[in-house]
């Protein structure tokens, strides 16, 4: 199958240091495709490369084949839908107002919204449970409501990709799961950087690991999360047993390791 994303060796530097350092990944149509890796690890970095923020040192990020950092702006965002980790600065924009930024691609300077745009937006809205707060200053939501927009607003853009920083972050279990489902029911290309290792291993198709800027290891949930990966890269022991209704890891964290232990 041709990937829809695929990055080649991808190198970013800041501050005279190599964050991200040679990193290969790809995503299939309609993959599930998670980022995990130590704090600092580079991930974020690695995402940013993704979504056009990072311009890369080094390698190359192609979507459907084509090199995405080498089209005009417009057109990547066509492409590529971000929901990155930062929330938009609290001006009293509706919620409708942020969804409606996910047509900004499609439309010259000062146009405004035609009938299709506002279609669209409507229905992002719809998907994602929030039409009865459209007309809601966004800066009054919830954490929630507010992932929830985010990903309206990606929705609204109309890729057949999205990369999404830590779309879980600051939200309760149940948000956490909604959150999941959502991207998942979307069925579309997605590459989620994530911190919580037993929701990547139930939601994810496949994991990259990061460490020190560099892909540690690669594969299914099932390969790749294991107690010595945990203990080598987190300094953490567990105890790791398949989920009885979905075969997939499910993790214990029994106590921290010292460094010489963590390594052996
Ligand atoms: N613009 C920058 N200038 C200097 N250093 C940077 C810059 N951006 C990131 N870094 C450094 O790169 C390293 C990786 O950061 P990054 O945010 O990508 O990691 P991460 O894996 O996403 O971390 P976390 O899990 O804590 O969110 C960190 O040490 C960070 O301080």
């Amino acid at each position: 199958m041709s990937e829809k994303l695929s990055v080649a060796k991808l190198q970013w530097q800041a501050a005279g240091r190599r964050i991200v350092d040679g990193v290969d990944v790809t995503v299939s149509p309609g993959e599930f495709v998670g980022v995990i890796g130590p704090n600092g690890s580079g991930k974020s970095s690695f995402l940013r490369c993704v979504y056009r923020v990072n311009r890369p040192n080094f390698g190359a990020v192609f979507l459907d084949g084509e090199d995405l950092w080498k089209m005009p702006a417009s057109q990547a965002a066509r492409r590529c839908a971000a929901v990155p980790q930062e929330m938009p600065a609290q001006f009293d924009f509706t919620v409708r107002e942020i969804v409606a930024m996910g047509r900004y691609p499609y439309k010259k300077a000062m146009e405004r919204d035609s009938d299709d745009d506002r279609r669209l937006a409507a229905q992002a809205m719809d998907y994602v449970g929030l039409s009865q707060k459209a007309d809601q200053a966004f800066s009054s939501l919830s954490g929630g409501e507010k992932q929830r927009t985010l990903i309206a607003r990606a929705i609204a853009q109309d890729t057949d990709f999205l990369v999404l920083d830590e779309p879980t972050n600051h939200l309760d279990i149940y948000y956490q799961l909604e959150i999941m489902d959502l991207i998942r029911r979307m069925g579309i290309a997605s590459l989620v950087v994530m911190h919580d290792l037993n929701l990547a291993s139930q939601y994810c198709d496949r994991l990259y690991v990061l460490c020190q800027g560099r892909v540690a290891a690669a594969g299914r949930p099932q390969d790749v999360i294991t107690p010595e990966l945990i203990a080598r890269l987190y300094h953490v022991e567990t105890r790791v047993t398949p989920r009885p209704e979905t075969g997939r890891p499910q993790i214990a964290f029994l106590r921290r390791l010292s460094g010489a232990e963590s390594t052996e």
